[in-house]
């Protein structure tokens, strides 16, 4: 039996970093955010359907979609970030599916899936635990504006496009605290997969 546990958070609250130590430890990790960049690429359906439904004004000129573009789009317009979201997740959802079984089948103790949006884009039944990464709301905002190079008002735009951090913990099996260092985090992180048997 697989253990599939789901890493989830808000932005910029340092699930990127968790997974790398995920990773190092020898799980695998299905990253949701580098699925959604796959399903988007030049010739998949979502892209045609993401330029027949945000127009040519959004891509490169090497014909690729421009994310800046887009993000400033979406993360100021409810509606408009739905339309995408209902283009993309389905094609997410579906390729970590498939990904997740192959783990799966090659008899993997361990799988996490490292979804940003897990509860708000109902991903649930994918898993069978989940963790959240926490950090206050300063910490949250602080780090996005350093590590992006937003403003204020662009980063507190996409951390009020999600669910509340502390929302997110009442619905985890376990939370990682990462106000503190890395390596606090780290340690919180081998204690949560010690107990769950998972390394
Ligand atoms: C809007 C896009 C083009 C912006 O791209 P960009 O490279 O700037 O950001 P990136 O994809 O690396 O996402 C960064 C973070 O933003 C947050 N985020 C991304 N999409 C969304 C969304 N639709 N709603 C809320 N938060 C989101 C997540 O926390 C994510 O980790 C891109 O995020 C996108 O295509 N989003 C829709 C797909 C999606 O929901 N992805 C999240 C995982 S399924
Ligand atoms: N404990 C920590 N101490 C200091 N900086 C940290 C810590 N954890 C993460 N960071 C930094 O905070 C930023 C956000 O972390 P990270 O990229 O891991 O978040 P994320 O949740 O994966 O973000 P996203 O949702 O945007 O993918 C990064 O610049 C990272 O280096």
């Amino acid at each position: 039996m697989t253990l599939t546990i789901g890493l989830t958070g808000g932005i910029a609250s340092g699930k990127s970093t968790v997974t790398k130590m995920i990773r190092e430890l020898g799980i695998p990790v299905i990253d949701a955010d580098q699925v959604a960049r796959d399903v988007v690429k030049v010739g998949e359906e979502a892209y045609t359907q993401i330029v027949a439904t945000f127009g040519q004004d959004i891509l490169q000129t090497n014909g690729e979609i421009d994310r800046a573009k887009l993000g400033a789009i979406v993360f100021h317009n409810e509606q408009e970030r739905k339309k995408l979201n209902a283009i993309v997740h389905p094609a997410v959802r579906r390729r970590m599916m498939a990904e997740k079984e192959e783990y799966v089948q090659s008899g993997a103790k361990t799988i996490v899936l490292d979804i940003p949006l897990l509860f708000e884009s109902e991903l649930t039944h994918l898993i069978d635990k989940v963790i959240v990464v926490y950090v206050d709301d300063e910490v949250q905002l602080e780090r996005l504006m350093k590590r992006n190079g937003f403003s204020k008002e662009e980063a507190l735009a996409r951390i009020r496009s999600q669910m509340p951090l502390r929302e997110k913990v009442k619905k985890a099996d376990a939370v990682i605290n990462n106000n503190g260092t890395v390596e606090e985090t780290k340690q919180q992180l081998l204690q949560i997969l010690r107990e769950w048997d998972a390394l």
